[in-house]
Formats: C-alpha cells, sequence, structure tokens
C-alpha cells in the first residue's frame, strides 16, 4: 500500500508557511506539546505570571474573564507549581467521651492509610481470638446443659443468647475503626479540587443523615463523616468558576475556611441527624482560586472578595493574543494539544492548522489579534476530526476544517440561517433599490454571527414632548445609543423637532440589540424620514455614535461584513477606526465595497440618494443641517440645498426642485 501523503492544498505553501509561524513540521504528530501544565497554556502572559508568583508565596487569586479562555486550566496548571510534599492525610476518630464530636488526627501522607490499616488488623485479630474463646465458652456451656444438668432445651436457649450478645459486642468493636477522611498517600503533586457548581456539603463536607441512630443498629457518627472540596483541597488548589453563584452562607463558610485554615465537618442539612455532628477542625490550607466573569465581582460577598484582594492577586484575562510567528506557533501547538488529548483524532496536516489559524484570526474579531476563547476553537478541532475520522481519512485536512466550521454552528448561527430564510420568505431584506425611512443595518446575534438588520423610522405629530420612540428588542447599550441618536438628531433640528415624535423601529428582529452598533443605521433612517431623502438599500450601515455625531467603533466588523455580503449588500459604511479590523482574508470583501466614515455627515453621504421631495414650502431645518453635514462631505447631495436651481444629468432644469426650493 502506497504510504499516505500529509500533502494537503488549497493555500499556497508560503501563506501556509507565515500561518504556522514558520514552524517546520508535516503534521501535529511532530508538533511538541509541552509537559507542564502551565507551559501549555496559550498567551495569558499576565494570568500566567501572577499564578507562578501566587503559587511560590501561597497567595489566592481571583481570574475574572470570558469562558473559555483558560481560567481552570491556569488554576490545576497552579496545583503542579505547589511543592508536593508536606501534604496531609486526615483520619477521623470515634468519641468514646462523646459519640456526637468525632476526633481528627492529622497525619503526614500515606500514614493515613496505614494507621486505618494498622487498626483494622488489630481488631481483626482482636475478633479472631475473641471468636476462639467466643465458640469455647459456647461449646462448654452446651455440653454442660446438655449433659450435667440433662437440660437441651435450656442449652440450646443459653446459646442463642450468648451468641447475640456476643454479635452485639463484636458490631461495637468494629464500628470504633477510624475513617480515612483525606488520602493524600502516593501523590505527587499538590491535589487540585474543582468546586464548581457544588452545594455545600460537598464544598465544606458534611455528616450523612442516620436513620436508626440509637438501639444499636446504628452507625457511628466518626463513619458518616464526608470530606468537603476543602478539606481534600488542603495543601492544594481549590478552584470554583462562578464564585458568585455559591449561596451567601457557603460564601461565608468558604471564607472562614480560607482565615483560619481549619474548618469543622458537620451534616448541612438542619433536619438530618448528621447536623448533631460536628468533629475537631479539619485542615483547610489550600489557595483559592476563584473565577467568573465581571458579574462574579460584583455579586461576590464582599469579605470574600476583601480577603482575596488583600491576600492575593487579581487578573482580567485576555480574550485575544497578538497574531505574532511565535503565538501563531503556540496556537500550532495548542492544536497538538487537543489532538493529543482526545486521544482518537486523525493528525492535522500543515493546511488544516493553516485553517485553524486563519478561524482564530476570524473569531478575534480585531485585526492583529487571534482568539484566544480557545475551548470554541477546540471545539472546532474535535469536529474536523471527527468529520476526517466519518471518512475514515488518514489526516485531518484543511477542506474537513472548512467543513467543520460549517457543521459546528453555533445556536446562534443556527438560529440566524433559520431568520434569514424565514426573512427571505416573507421578503423583508431588501438590498436594491431606495426607499424614505429604511436603512440597512447591521447587527450581531451572539458575538460572531452577523446579520442585516432593517431599520424603518418615522416621524409623526408628538402627543405632548417629542420623543424618539424605538421597538425592536433594544436592551442595554442599545437602549441607551437611542438617546445619542436623539441628541445627534436634536441638535441638528434645534426647536424644530418640538412636537413631533419620531418612531424608529427594528424590523424582524431575532436576537434583541444589545450594542449600540445600529445608531448609525437609525440616524440614516431617520433622517431620511424627516426629509424624505430615500436610502440606497444596496448600501449596509454599522456605527456606534458618540452624541456629537462622531462615528465609533463596533465589535466584530468582519462577521457584519460577511452578514452583508451574503445579504447581496454592495457598499457597507464602517466606522473609519473599524477599517483594519475586516480580515484581509475575509471572502466577503470581494463581494463588497467598504466605506470607512469618521462622521454622520459621511455616513449619510453614502447612504442617502435621490433628490428630496416637495416639502410643502417649509424647509425642514433638523434634516436641513444634517444632509449639509453630509454634503460637506458630497456636494451633490440633494436635500435641503436652497439653490433652487439643479441641473439633471441630461442638463435639464429640475422643475420639482424648483418648485419646492420656491
Ligand atoms: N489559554 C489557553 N491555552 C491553552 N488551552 C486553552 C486556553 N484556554 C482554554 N484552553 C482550552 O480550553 C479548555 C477549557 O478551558 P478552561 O476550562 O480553562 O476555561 P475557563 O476559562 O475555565 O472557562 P469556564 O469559565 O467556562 O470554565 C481547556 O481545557 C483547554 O483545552
Amino acid at each position: 500500500m502506497a504510504p499516505v501523503s500529509p500533502v494537503d492544498g488549497g493555500l499556497d505553501p508560503e501563506t501556509v508557511s507565515d500561518l504556522l509561524g514558520g514552524l517546520d513540521v508535516e503534521t501535529t504528530a511532530s508538533v511538541e506539546v509541552p509537559e507542564r501544565l502551565v507551559d501549555r497554556v496559550v498567551g495569558q502572559a499576565r494570568a500566567r505570571e501572577v499564578v507562578e508568583k501566587a503559587a511560590l508565596q501561597r497567595r489566592h487569586v481571583l481570574l475574572i474573564g470570558l469562558p473559555g479562555t483558560g481560567k481552570s486550566m491556569l488554576a490545576h496548571a497552579m496545583s503542579e507549581l505547589l511543592p508536593g510534599e508536606g501534604l496531609e492525610d486526615v483520619v477521623v476518630y470515634h468519641n468514646p467521651d462523646d459519640g456526637n464530636r468525632p476526633r481528627v488526627r492529622v497525619l503526614p501522607a500515606g500514614q493515613g492509610a496505614e494507621v486505618v490499616g494498622r487498626y483494622r488488623d488489630t481488631l481483626r485479630n482482636q475478633a479472631a481470638m475473641g471468636s476462639a474463646f467466643r465458640t469455647l465458652l459456647l461449646v462448654l456451656v452446651l455440653v454442660y446443659t446438655v449433659f450435667v444438668m440433662a437440660e437441651p432445651l435450656v442449652g440450646v436457649i443459653a446459646v442463642g443468647l450468648l451468641s447475640i450478645l456476643f454479635r452485639t459486642g463484636r458490631s461495637r468493636r468494629t464500628a470504633r475503626l477510624p475513617k480515612l477522611l483525606v488520602d493524600n498517600g502516593g501523590r505527587e503533586t499538590a491535589p487540585f479540587e474543582d468546586a464548581t457548581g457544588t452545594h455545600a456539603g460537598a464544598l465544606l463536607g458534611d455528616v450523612r443523615h442516620d436513620p436508626f441512630q440509637s438501639g444499636g443498629l446504628e452507625t457511628p457518627s466518626h463513619d458518616r463523616v464526608e470530606p468537603g472540596a476543602i478539606h481534600r483541597a488542603n495543601g492544594g488548589v481549590l478552584f470554583i468558576d462562578e464564585v458568585n453563584t455559591l449561596d451567601v452562607r457557603s460564601q461565608q463558610h468558604l471564607l472562614t475556611a480560607v482565615q483560619e485554615r481549619e474548618f469543622a465537618v458537620t451534616g448541612q442539612s438542619e433536619r438530618s441527624s448528621g447536623a448533631m455532628v460536628r468533629t475537631d477542625p479539619v485542615p483547610t490550607d489550600f489557595v483559592m482560586v476563584a473565577a467568573g466573569n465581571l458579574d462574579a465581582v460584583a455579586n461576590m460577598h464582599p469579605a470574600l472578595r476583601s480577603r482575596l484582594k488583600g491576600y492575593g492577586y487579581e487578573v482580567y484575562m485576555d480574550d485575544s493574543l497578538e497574531d505574532t510567528p511565535e503565538n501563531r506557533r503556540a496556537l500550532v501547538r495548542f492544536v497538538a494539544q487537543e489532538v493529543g488529548k482526545d486521544g482518537r483524532l486523525p493528525h492535522f496536516t500543515r493546511e488544516a492548522l493553516a485553517e485553524v489559524v486563519l478561524e482564530a484570526r476570524r473569531r478575534a474579531g480585531r485585526r492583529g489579534r487571534l482568539t484566544l476563547e480557545l475551548r470554541d476553537l477546540g471545539g472546532l478541532v474535535r469536529v474536523a476530526g471527527d468529520v476526517a475520522r466519518s471518512e475514515d481519512a488518514p489526516f485531518v485536512r484543511r477542506e474537513h476544517v472548512l467543513r467543520a466550521k460549517r457543521r459546528s454552528r453555533s445556536v446562534e448561527r443556527q438560529l440566524t440561517d433559520h431568520y434569514l430564510d424565514r426573512r427571505r420568505d416573507y421578503d423583508l431584506t431588501l438590498v436594491e433599490g431606495a426607499v424614505v425611512g429604511r436603512a440597512n443595518g447591521l447587527t450581531l446575534v451572539g458575538d460572531d454571527v452577523g446579520v442585516v438588520l432593517p431599520v424603518v423610522a418615522d416621524v409623526t405629530p408628538a402627543q405632548g414632548e417629542g420623543r424618539v420612540v424605538a421597538t425592536g428588542g433594544l436592551r442595554d447599550a442599545g437602549a441607551e445609543s437611542m438617546a445619542h441618536v436623539a441628541a445627534v438628531v436634536k441638535k441638528a433640528a434645534g426647536r424644530r423637532l418640538a412636537g413631533r415624535d419620531i418612531h424608529v423601529q427594528f424590523v424582524g428582529n431575532v436576537g434583541g440589540v444589545r450594542g449600540d452598533a445600529s445608531a448609525l443605521a437609525v440616524v440614516t433612517a431617520v433622517v431620511s424620514a424627516l426629509s424624505g431623502v430615500p436610502v440606497d438599500q444596496s448600501v449596509a450601515v454599522a456605527g456606534a455614535l458618540s452624541v456629537r455625531g462622531d462615528v465609533l467603533p463596533v465589535p466584530n466588523v468582519t462577521a457584519r461584513v460577511e452578514a452583508a455580503a451574503a445579504a447581496g449588500v454592495e457598499r457597507v459604511v464602517l466606522p473609519a477606526a473599524n477599517r483594519d479590523d475586516v480580515l484581509a482574508e475575509a471572502e466577503a470583501l470581494a463581494r463588497v465595497e467598504i466605506v470607512p466614515v469618521s462622521h454622520v455627515g459621511e455616513a449619510l453621504a453614502v447612504a442617502l440618494v435621490g433628490d428630496a421631495p416637495d416639502f410643502g414650502g417649509e424647509r425642514d431645518s433638523a434634516v436641513g443641517r444634517l444632509v449639509d453635514a453630509a454634503r460637506a462631505f458630497r456636494p451633490d447631495l440633494p436635500g435641503t440645498d436652497p439653490t433652487p436651481e439643479r441641473v439633471s444629468a441630461d442638463g435639464r432644469r429640475d422643475g420639482r426642485h424648483e418648485v419646492a426650493d420656491d
């Protein structure tokens, strides 16, 4: 059989070499993955440095950032950096003085199992000796009653009663066998405990309920004691993601464990018999790595946060890293690491690796950056591997990655596609002609799926104070941005806007408008509605606005441009600050023209077309000023120009304007 070649196609070798940061490997099989977990972390230089320092000083760490950026990986890496020596075992004993107060003994790691083993051996020997003695005694009683007293019935009863007595005594003795609560024997690295989403019992330890409680059938309390993550993490790392989701009581107890470095185990449920039991304190000398998004900081118990602040470090995780050859090589190592971790995936060819790096660029959404949301990128690696495996391909090739990209559509992507299909049925997308009061905005569903979102506006007489009424699922910054729109329109309009309501609607909105990237599209639609100057529907507009009309950058312009191109839009108006963020590789760029703008006027100059209709003798100064602003960038823009005479393309005077301007 001919050897299977990992040579792939589709990208030229120079581009591939550049995308791999010059790494000279044929497939991921020859990519070396570092031994230590901390060396496998891609990017996150600050967090890595902090974790290394905190491990040396045994300080707590708070990692805040987006999901899947390596927070738990760093916490795990930290446990590898902590010394594996000096760990302890914890053994819990029956307390003969008080059955509800089990005793706790802390021993060097490995000795706990020995102690319990020795205890068990002693009990076993005692039991063996006792059993021989008891058998002899029973035989003697039987012989005496049957042969000497000649009372076999008395003999059988006596032997039965004695057997029950002996059994109770034996179960009492075996019940005293101590329990190994925390076993660190044979462990080479410090423990790592992930307590994410645990309930109080699993976090703080618990004492199980005993339905019998007395009468000789009960389980002794020390045998019902269970350690919590805080006890198992002793000497190592306790990792808690979404720390703010722990209830307040658990956070308070956690704080006590952190401060005191020991925490007694007691039953967590008030109604359980375990609640009456409380052990001696059990050591909880761990380093805590708490994680979450920004909400976690806001909602964390203030005392716990202050403890973390005072005795630890806080790091905001990076969500992207610089697109340098070194970092691209790190990404290639990441793919090799994910392939190795899965264990069943074929290796990636150079071209397939290059495609993953390209995807990391695309997902970063900013020029010169690579995404660090690596859990998601790891998902793409696995799907690409599964696609290759389903075809029994010996390697994951570029086409597999491309197919995986299509297949591993996020829920947002699927929802958007579904919505676009529906919208096509109802003809909601309009990408040609010119319409008054309608502009094509570009919004995001989720973080990285672009959608063309039409915005329509109309002006009506106000019942009271004039206002801007916006509908169609505006939330957060999206709702706030309407105030910026109002400022821009009002400033231009002066008092002439009084007595009018401006209605704005996001048509067929699917995911709600969270951000302020639609502000420019809204102003375009509003100005068009006020002026009657139509908007060119082959143009799509994306941009946030300052209250002064400056166009501000928006996230993930590549996804927006792709959505515009897919819908058939010809030109996309984007904030000038975002110009470089559209990936050069985006296929969509071949199909659309990008028009960078810095001021609302520039955008209007591109989007507004055609002549303004007759205003019935009354020139609208609100619109006048905005369209004037636009004219500063495109002098031929029609609208409020007071010049009475306009010459049309064929040299004739434009009669309609004459009438309007007279
Ligand atoms: N910076 C990184 N370097 C290498 N691999 C990473 C990195 N970030 C994430 N990963 C990969 O993604 C997986 C998930 O990351 P991890 O669980 O650490 O994310 P997280 O930030 O803790 O997310 P969450 O808050 O959702 O738990 C890791 O096991 C690893 O394979």
